[in-house]
């Protein structure tokens, strides 16, 4: 959690500048994703960027409280968590650029309250957007099939590129630098290099989908 949130952070400065870009919304989900959104805006504060935590409805194990904890020692702020999304539309409006953090891999439609108003909002917004491994609302394998998630501008995969983001025409970058090579071997992943000692490593510069690296 802490490689993968490291990575977001990561990939949204490198496309979104602080000095641009400097409030950042963090939206998080109530499962592994919506941690990796928590680590995201720590490492984004530590990089001197604004970051606002969203969180609709936060998850439920102690690991989630430990995250959040570590975001108030930050003074990064977290909006209540609630079921009105009229703190998400004051929030959007004192938005640079989102972090979508909110659904990854075991997303499952359909869409549940309040997540549904969410996504919409967030769309709407017509706010940059960078996703995390898959942009919320899409299915792991049949992508954005019913058309209800998420259309960021750029996309963070973790580990290897999901099924689902196969056709997807924005900036990809893959982050996840802690596969050891026999579990790639073993799950024929074929990774592309990391460049030095970055977490990230760009597979499309946006406009085509990602090539077989
Ligand atoms: N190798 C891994 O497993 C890693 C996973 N990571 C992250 O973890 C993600 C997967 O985490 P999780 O399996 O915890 O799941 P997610 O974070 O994808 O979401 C699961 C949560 O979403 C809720 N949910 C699912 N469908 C919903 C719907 N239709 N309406 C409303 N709520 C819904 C579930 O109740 C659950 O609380 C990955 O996509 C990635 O971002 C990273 O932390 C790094 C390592």
């Amino acid at each position: 959690m802490e490689l993968a949130g490291l990575a977001c952070a990561q990939t949204l400065a490198t496309v979104y500048h602080k000095e641009i870009y400097p409030r950042v919304l963090v939206c998080c989900g109530p499962g592994n994703q919506g941690g990796d959104g928590l680590v995201a805006a720590r490492h984004l504060g530590m990089f001197g960027y604004r970051p606002t935590v969203y969180m609709p409805k936060p998850g439920s194990k102690d690991i989630y409280k430990r995250l959040e904890k570590q975001c108030q020692n930050m003074d990064i702020p977290i909006l209540p968590p609630s079921h009105d999304v009229a703190e998400l539309r004051k929030a959007l409006h004192n938005s640079d650029v989102i972090l979508d953090a909110i659904f990854g891999f075991s997303f499952k439609s359909p869409i549940r309250q309040p997540f549904d108003d969410v996504l919409s909002l967030l769309n709407e917004s017509r706010l940059p957007m960078v996703s995390v491994d898959i942009p919320s609302g899409w299915d792991v394998e049949k992508g954005n099939d019913l058309g209800v998630g998420l259309k960021p501008d750029v996309l963070i995969s973790l580990t290897a590129p999901k099924l689902g983001v196969k056709d997807f025409m924005g900036r990809h970058f893959l982050g996840g630098r802690f596969v050891p090579k026999y579990l790639e071997d073993k799950y024929q992943l074929n990774l592309p290099q990391y460049p030095g000692s970055s977490q990230i490593v760009e597979l499309a510069s946006g406009n085509s989908p990602v090539q077989r690296f």
